[in-house]
């Protein structure tokens, strides 16, 4: 590529499209990970960190920590930018190495072994060639504990997605290597879980291994979210974002427990359908759309795994609730519509029982709301449901399914 390639205004219109909206959309990539002053109200969690891992600095042991928190709290992107710093901030007698590793991707345990072996390697300095597959765990261990001692005197391993492994003496292997001689390379690791009771689960032995401390990282609430937007709206044309477009933004993430990353999806996808509309600016009704996209994509991930059965139980409450003043139905309601649907799309009807199990899975998954209520001596007990995503959302949704589109000529 010459410079010229590279340089001046594009002026084929086919490639000028989102230009006049955005300036840098890279700020709002999720895996993209700010600058220390684009980081907004994690000063503690910082600290605190930066505690465990002051050993790496010096060039012995740090700690293992355990991150909790919900999804979209600063998790992964605090412990990436904690270990950007221990390595700058690590003398020059001092060889930190770091290593992220998603186990959302990296599973098994030789996948996460030869991913950290990977990732830790420099052919150049050990002379080691990591083959992508083919060896035995161990084989891979004794790889990694080899390049560790050629290249490092400490290493910090983040751990993202913990609970998605499906073996869990890794934590064990990693934090007892250098104790039992096989390396001389101290091991810290980040291990980071959305789920509290993630270390109760494991092996006693695992657990003794994994001497850790615990820090938990709280929900954003709405003015630290519209602080992150307001860090990234560089991402933006000078004067585009009009001025509800954060705040509106800011006010959706929080009702879902303060998510940052869902507040700049939003953001993002705002200034993505502004732009596809040829609008000059982005404004409310942009961010509106762009919530009930990314709605969407939340509920298409967790109803296209389920069972046809399921689907057509949501379906017949969304029915209901599109149908009727109501927004609350009694099981017996929603069965005989669930039946009328069956019979449509020529599916089996399952007992009442069966029935109200799927409509408790539907609960469980909060898409829908069960409630008891009493009827007194005579009427008994009976069950109320409530559908609580968009039922406009949730209809498109599930007539996606080729077996239920019968239906949606009804
Ligand atoms: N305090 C913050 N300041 C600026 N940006 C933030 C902050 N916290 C999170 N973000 C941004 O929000 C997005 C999600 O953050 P991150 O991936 O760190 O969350 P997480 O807690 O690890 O979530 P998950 O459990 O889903 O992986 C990223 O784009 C990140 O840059």
């Amino acid at each position: 590529m010459t410079s010229d390639s590279s340089s001046g205004p594009i002026d084929d219109p086919l490639f000028t499209s989102g230009h006049r909206i955005f300036k840098n959309k890279d700020l709002l990539k999720i895996g993209h990970v700010p600058e220390a002053d684009r980081i907004v109200g994690r000063d503690e969690e910082i600290s605190k960190l930066a505690k465990r891992l002051n050993g790496a600095v010096h060039g012995y042991s740090p700690e293992n920590v355990m991150i909790y928190g919900k999804t979209g709290a600063g998790k992964s992107l605090v412990s990436r930018h904690l270990c950007q710093r221990a390595k700058n901030a690590a003398g020059d007698d001092v060889d930190i190495g770091t290593a992220y590793i998603d186990c959302a991707e990296d599973t098994t345990e030789t996948q996460v072994v030869s991913s950290l072996a990977m990732k830790l390697n420099d052919e150049g300095v050990t002379d080691i060639a990591v083959p992508h597959t083919g060896l035995s765990t161990s084989k891979y261990y004794k790889l990694l504990w080899r390049i560790l001692d050629m290249r490092f005197d400490s290493v910090i391993v983040i751990l993202d997605e913990i609970d998605l492994m499906d073996e869990d003496s890794l934590l064990m292997k990693l934090s007892r290597a250098e104790e039992a001689g096989k390396i001389t390379c101290s091991i810290g690791i980040i291990a980071i879980s959305n789920k509290v009771q993630y270390i109760d689960q494991l092996n006693e032995r695992v657990k003794s291994s994994f001497q850790h401390k615990e820090l938990f990282f709280k929900p954003y609430d709405a003015n630290q979210l519209r602080e992150i937007m307001h860090n990234r709206t560089d991402a933006f044309q000078d004067d585009v974002l009009t001025d509800d477009v954060i705040p509106l933004a800011a006010a959706f993430a929080a009702q879902e427990h303060g998510d940052a990353r869902k507040a700049i999806d939003i953001l993002r996808h705002a200034g993505e359908v502004a732009s596809e509309s040829d609008a000059d600016t982005v404004r409310e009704a942009h961010v509106r759309q762009a919530q009930q996209h990314a709605e969407k994509d939340r509920f298409r991930e967790l109803v296209s795994g389920s069972p046809t059965q399921a689907k057509t139980a949501l379906l017949a409450l969304t029915e209901l609730s599109l149908n009727s003043a109501e927004d609350s139905f009694l099981t017996s309601q929603v069965y005989d519509q669930y039946e009328r649907i069956c019979a449509h799309v020529e599916l089996d009807i399952l007992s009442v029982r069966r029935f109200r199990d799927l409509l408790k899975e539907q609960a469980f998954l909060g898409i829908v709301e069960i409630e008891k209520i009493n009827k007194g001596s005579a009427g008994g007990i009976h069950l109320q449901n409530r559908l609580i995503e968009d039922a406009h959302i949730v209809r498109e949704t599930i007539l996606e399914d080729t077996r239920m589109q019968e239906w949606s000529t009804e």
